[in-house]
């Protein structure tokens, strides 16, 4: 049996964030000492911070929030493959896959190196690649990167086309290790009833 892989960022106070969002910070705000008995943390960070999912409620007023989410998206099968060195993810890189009965695509793309700081730039989702993707059935797409539209978008417009069609959002995954090839995939938001996103904790099962 192959073991879990953790694809996730790891939460500490200096994971970058989203230009201008909220800083991420976790601190015991009643020590054992104070307490007499326990530590308890405080964490405080964006939705949008690591590894996480988009609510259509981070691009739509009347989205669904993180609670109406149906949870099976988020767990199951899932396609990882490697689109490198490409400035768009466009439908050329992707033609010459089979993605019959695959609901899920986890896409590779190598284009955030150094985890320490926020990327300048990019490859953007292409939002006419979309409507392909939905009709072999795609449901979940994730990246390695923080967002399906370039950094500068405010009109996010491969987020829209992505809801349109019926397929939601995992950003920011850590797919450095991992090949081309069949998982399973476990990356469960939060139940936050008004959520517009949710960090997870995002692992793979090599089938
Ligand atoms: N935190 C933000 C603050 C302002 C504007 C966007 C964000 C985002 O996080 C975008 C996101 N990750 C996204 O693509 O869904
Ligand atoms: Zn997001
Ligand atoms: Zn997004």
């Amino acid at each position: 049996m192959n073991r879990w892989i953790d694809v996730s960022q790891k939460l500490t106070n200096e994971i970058p964030v989203w230009p201008g969002d909220t800083p991420f910070s976790y601190q015991v705000s009643w020590s054992k000492e104070e307490s007499g008995s326990v530590n308890v943390g405080q964490i405080n960070m964006s939705t949008h911070t690591g590894t996480h999912i988009d609510a259509p409620f981070h691009f739509d007023d009347e989205g669904q929030c993180v609670i109406d989410l149906d949870v099976n998206l988020y767990i199951g099968d899932a396609l990882v493959v490697h689109v490198k060195n490409a400035k768009r993810i466009e439908l050329k890189e992707l033609a010459h896959l089979s993605l019959e009965g695959v609901t899920r695509l986890l896409i590779r793309t190598d284009a955030w190196t150094d985890r320490t700081s926020f990327p300048a730039t990019i490859p953007p989702v292409d939002p006419e690649l979309v409507p392909y993707l939905a009709k072999q059935g795609i449901r979940l797409l994730g990246l390695d990167l923080p967002s399906v539209d370039a950094l500068d978008s405010k009109e996010l417009a491969a987020h829209h086309a992505l809801h349109e069609n019926g397929i939601h959002i995992l950003e920011g995954l850590v797919l450095d290790e991992i090949e081309e090839g069949m998982y399973e995939l476990a990356a469960l938001p939060l139940p936050l009833v008004e959520g517009d996103g949710s960090p997870v904790r995002a692992v793979l099962r090599q089938k």
